[in-house]
């Protein structure tokens, strides 16, 4: 059905189950299939050269406009909190508010940089930041059969958006959700608009208030893409949600956290830093009769 399940990089709990919603999302048609997929390191790549890939948040961090003290800071808050983040023995109860700690501490050295609207191009252009082999055609894909594809991400919307636009994939198709910037009348970054969206709180909470719900909730056929558990939850509270398929990246910690994923997610994609699996299974869904 779907050659590209036979790479060594897939694992998958239960195969018979998975092969089934895959066909019941073929059954039910493009027309009800949306593809709701989080950003950093998902879509874009966690590792290229043997180097990590920055975060949206990274290419800030790392960028020209941002002093030294700064990016010491930035980087000393990474190295704390992104181990909690991905740690498999504690509850998402003791690190949601260790995420807002770590967002929060972030966004107000960032704000303090006077970063420039105008600046954000240049900054996305210099940065190591990659999408994963096979992004052309997961977006020409959607684009060209008027697939949603729903970008809910904790990263920073408007490098995010920068990200896809210099990839010329921004296509009317493509929603964000994510932090965005707020920007005085120079140009000058004053705050990071609401509500906070972390890690652990990427689910109903935040959709609701979004212009893009209804949509949302239209289409009953989901594909999720996610690198996190936070991300398992994104399309929870969606009504009248007839088929979903989750896919995951796991790309950091494997062996410790395989466990976890596979109960969490329809197929697990270990260390894998190509697009292949998800599109093979949308030209299973789309094209092939
Ligand atoms: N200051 C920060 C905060 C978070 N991150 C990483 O960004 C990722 C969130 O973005 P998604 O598109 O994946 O939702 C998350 O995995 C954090 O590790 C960061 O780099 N710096
Ligand atoms: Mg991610």
């Amino acid at each position: 059905m779907v050659p590209e399940l036979e790479k060594a990089t897939v694992r998958i709990q239960q195969p018979e189950r998975v092969m089934g919603i895959i066909r019941s999302i073929k059954e039910q048609g493009m027309n009800k299939l949306q593809v709701i997929s989080d950003f950093d390191m998902t879509l874009s790549r966690f590792g290229c050269n043997g180097r990590r890939c920055p975060t949206s948040h990274n290419i800030l961090d790392n960028s020209h406009v941002i002093s030294e003290d700064s990016k010491k800071k930035l980087k000393d808050l990474l190295h704390y909190y992104y181990p909690i983040e991905i740690d498999p023995n504690r509850s998402l109860e003791e690190k949601r508010p260790l995420m807002v700690e770590w967002w929060t501490r972030a966004h107000e050295l960032l704000t303090q940089q006077k970063i420039q609207k105008g600046d954000i191009a240049q900054i996305v252009r210099e940065s190591d930041v990659m999408l994963r082999d096979g992004f052309n055609e997961l977006f020409d894909q959607l684009h060209k059969y008027n697939v949603p594809l729903f970008i809910f991400s904790a990263g920073v919307g408007d490098i995010v958006e920068e990200i896809i636009c210099q990839a010329n994939v921004f296509y009317s198709n493509v929603n964000v959700v994510s932090n965005y910037m707020d920007f005085d009348d120079n140009g000058v970054l004053t705050h990071f608009k609401g509500p906070l969206i972390h890690t652990y709180n990427k689910n109903n909470s935040i959709l609701q208030g979004t212009e893009y719900f209804q949509q949302l909730s239209t289409r009953t056929s989901i594909i999720l893409l996610g690198d996190s558990m936070g991300d398992v939850t994104m399309a929870d509270g969606i009504p009248s949600v007839e088929n979903i398929l989750k896919i995951g990246f796991l790309n950091d910690k494997v062996e410790e956290r395989r466990g976890k994923y596979l109960d969490a997610y329809d197929i697990v994609l270990e260390s894998d830093e190509t697009l292949d699996v998800v599109n093979g299974i949308l030209r299973y869904i789309l094209i092939e009769t």
